[in-house]
C-alpha cells in the first residue's frame, strides 16, 4: 500500500516540479465530505477544547485536530483528492507535458510518516535526524495541497507545525534535497536565482524560520538560505545575495522591499511566495513593503491589476504560488487570497476547502466550522491549542506582579512569557521579578538583535525564568518550553489574545494563560470567551496553591 502511494505522488511531484503545462482550467476534484465524517474526526478536539478537560493532555500528533462546534455545509476536499493545479511555464526551455490525473491514496488524510506524504528520501532522512517522523495533522493536509501547485491558506491553531507545513513541500521542489536525476541534478547545480521568498512580521520569526531551513539543508548547503531581517547589516546581506546565491530567502517586509527596491534581489522567476502571519502582514504598517514584494515576486510579466484589495491594485500572478499563512485568517486573508492567487484553497487540519466556496465576510455561509460568529469576524476560529487551560485573576494594579510571582510558584513553572501592551514599563515588572528571586529578562523592539537572540537563547536554556515582553513576542514565536503565558496587560481583542496564548501548549505540550486583570476588565475575559469559545476559569493564588474558582455563565 505504502509503495503505491509513494509511486504515485512521485509522479505529482516530478509533474508539479516542472510545471510546464499547457492552460487547462483548474482541475479541482470538488467533493461534499459526509457531514458525519467530517463531525467524528472533530469529536477529540471538541473534547479537547471543552474548560473542563484535563489538565494533562499528553502530546499526541495524531490528536492535534480542529474544533469546530457547529458545521456548516460547504464545499470540503479531500487533499487526497486533489488533482494537480495547472499552471503557466516557468521557464521557456521547459517543454509542456500532458495533464496526468492524480489519485493519492486516501490515507494521506491521515498520514502517519512523511514518506506517505511522498517527500524525497533526503529530505525524510533530514526529518528524521531532527527526530520528526509523524507530521502533524495540518502537515498531512498542507503538503499533498501544495505539492499539486494550488495556491494556498494555511489555516491551523498556534504551534500546530505550520512552517514545516509550508517548508517541506517547498524544500520537495527546490534545492538539494529534492529528487535530483541526470539532466536535472546538472540544472540544479548551474541553478541562479531565488525560488522562494518568505515573508515574516518580525526578526525573531524571520530567524527561526532560517533556522528551521538551515537544519533540514545541513551544514554543507545551508548557504542556500539567507535572512534578510531588518536590524542586521544591510550590505552584508546584499554580499551573501552576490556571494551564496540563495535559493530561499527569508526576510522581514522592510528589508525585503529595501533590497529588492536598490535592485540587489531579484525575484521574478521566484515560484513560491510564503507569507507568514499573513494577517499581519496585510496591516497598514506593512502596505508599500507588502505592495512592492508582491508585485515583484514571481514576476515574469506583466498581469493585469486589480484593484480594491487590501494592499490596492496588486497584479494576479499565475506563475507563482502563494502560501498564506496564520492561525487567524480574517476576511481580509480570504479575500487577498484570492485577489492574489489562482483557485486558492484554505488547507486546515483534515479539510481543504475552495475559497470560492465561501462568502466574501462575515455572515452565514461563509467560514465553514463556525465556532461563533464572532470568530468569523476576528478569524480566531480554532486559533488555540486544545490543550491550553485559560485563567484569570483578579488583582489591584499595584499587586499584579506579586501575582505573577505567585502563580510561578503554585504551577511550578519553569519557563514563562509575560505579555505587557505598552514597551515602557516593561523594565520595571523586570526589575520587580528580580527583586522576588526571579531571573527575569525584557524583550522588545527598542533591543538590538543580539540582545534580543540572546535573550530568547538564555530563555530556551533555562537562564532566565521570566521574559516580560510586549506584543513583538505575540506572533510565531516558538519556544516549546514556555509552560505559562501571563497577561499582565489585557490584550485589546480575540486575535491578540489568540497569539499570545500560543507561546505555551506548543505542540500539544499542556500550557497555561493566566490574564491578571482588574475588576473593571472582567467584562474583556467575558467577550474573550465569547469570542473564542473556551473557558477562562477564574482562580486564585493562596498558600502557595492556584484556587480554581467556578466559572460563572458566559452571556
Ligand atoms: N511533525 C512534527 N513532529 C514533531 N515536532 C514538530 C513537527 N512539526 C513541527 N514540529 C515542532 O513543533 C513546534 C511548533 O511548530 P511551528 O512553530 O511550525 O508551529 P506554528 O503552527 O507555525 O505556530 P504559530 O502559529 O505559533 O506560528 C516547533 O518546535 C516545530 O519544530
Amino acid at each position: 500500500m505504502e509503495i503505491i502511494i509513494g509511486h504515485s505522488h512521485r509522479h505529482a511531484l516530478a509533474f508539479a516540479s516542472r510545471r510546464s503545462h499547457p492552460f487547462l482550467k483548474n482541475c479541482l476534484l470538488l467533493k461534499r465530505l459526509p457531514i458525519s465524517s467530517i463531525s467524528a474526526y472533530n469529536k477529540s478536539s471538541n473534547a479537547s477544547n471543552n474548560p473542563n478537560n484535563s489538565h494533562n493532555a499528553t502530546l499526541n500528533l495524531s490528536s492535534l485536530d480542529e474544533k469546530p462546534s457547529s458545521i456548516k455545509r460547504v464545499k470540503v476536499f479531500n487533499p487526497a483528492k486533489l488533482r494537480p493545479l495547472t499552471r503557466s511555464p516557468l521557464t521557456k526551455d521547459k517543454p509542456p507535458e500532458l495533464k496526468r490525473d492524480l489519485k493519492i491514496d486516501d490515507s494521506l488524510f491521515s498520514a502517519k510518516t512523511f514518506a506517505e506524504l511522498g517527500l524525497p528520501p533526503l529530505l525524510i532522512n533530514r526529518l528524521e535526524k531532527a527526530g520528526l517522523t509523524v507530521p502533524t495533522e495540518v502537515q498531512s493536509t498542507a503538503i499533498p495541497t501544495i505539492s499539486q501547485n494550488h495556491d494556498v491558506v494555511i489555516q491551523s491553531y498556534t504551534g500546530s507545525g505550520k512552517t514545516l507545513a509550508y517548508l517541506l513541500p517547498i524544500l520537495s521542489e527546490i534545492g538539494p534535497l529534492k529528487k535530483l536525476e541526470g539532466e536535472e541534478k546538472e540544472a540544479f547545480d548551474k541553478k541562479q536565482g531565488v525560488e522562494a521568498v518568505i515573508v515574516a512580521p518580525s526578526r525573531e520569526l524571520g530567524m527561526q524560520i532560517v533556522r528551521e531551513v538551515e537544519k533540514l539543508l545541513g551544514p554543507e548547503d545551508k548557504r542556500l538560505v539567507q535572512q534578510l531581517v531588518g536590524g542586521a547589516n544591510r550590505s552584508r546581506q546584499e554580499e551573501a545575495l552576490k556571494k551564496n546565491r540563495p535559493l530561499i530567502v527569508v526576510g522581514t517586509p522592510g528589508r525585503l522591499a529595501e533590497i529588492s527596491a536598490a535592485g540587489k534581489l531579484h525575484t521574478h522567476t521566484c515560484r513560491f511566495l510564503v507569507l507568514d502571519e499573513v494577517d499581519q502582514l496585510l496591516s497598514f504598517n506593512y502596505r508599500e513593503d507588502m505592495h512592492r514584494i508582491l508585485e515583484h515576486v514571481g514576476r515574469r510579466r506583466s498581469g493585469s491589476s486589480r484593484s480594491g484589495d487590501i494592499l490596492g491594485p496588486v497584479a494576479k500572478r499565475s506563475e507563482r504560488q502563494t502560501i498564506l499563512v496564520s492561525a487567524t485568517v480574517p476576511f481580509s486573508v480570504v479575500r487577498a487570497a484570492r485577489s492574489w492567487g489562482q483557485d486558492p484553497v484554505l488547507v486546515r487540519a483534515k479539510s481543504v476547502v475552495s475559497l470560492d466556496s465561501l462568502g466574501s465576510g462575515p455572515g452565514p455561509g461563509s467560514l465553514p466550522d463556525i465556532a461563533s460568529s464572532n470568530a468569523v469576524t476576528q478569524g480566531t476560529i480554532d486559533s488555540l491549542p486544545p490543550s491550553l487551560e485559560h485563567y484569570y485573576s483578579l488583582s489591584k494594579h499595584q499587586h499584579k506582579v506579586d501575582t505573577i510571582r505567585k502563580c510561578v510558584h503554585a504551577l511550578d513553572a519553569k519557563t514563562v512569557i509575560v505579555f505587557m501592551n505598552n514597551t515602557r514599563p516593561i523594565k520595571d515588572v523586570v526589575h520587580k521579578l528580580e527583586a522576588r528571586g526571579m531571573k527575569a529578562a525584557e524583550l522588545h523592539g527598542d533591543l538590538g538583535k543580539l540582545t534580543r537572540s540572546t535573550i530568547l537563547k538564555k530563555l530556551k536554556n533555562g537562564e532566565i525564568r521570566v521574559l516580560v515582553t510586549n506584543e513583538l513576542s505575540a506572533r510565531g514565536l516558538d519556544v516549546p518550553e514556555c509552560d505559562l503565558v501571563v497577561n499582565l496587560d489585557m490584550p485589546t481583542d480575540s486575535v491578540h489574545y489568540a497569539h499570545r496564548a500560543g507561546r505555551t501548549g506548543r505542540l500539544g505540550r499542556k500550557g497555561s494563560v493566566l490574564s491578571i486583570c482588574e475588576e473593571r476588565e472582567v467584562f474583556i475575559v467575558k467577550k474573550l470567551r465569547r469570542q473564542l469559545g473556551v473557558g477562562i476559569k477564574p482562580c486564585e493564588f493562596k498558600e502557595g496553591k492556584m484556587l480554581i474558582q467556578k466559572e460563572e455563565n458566559v452571556e
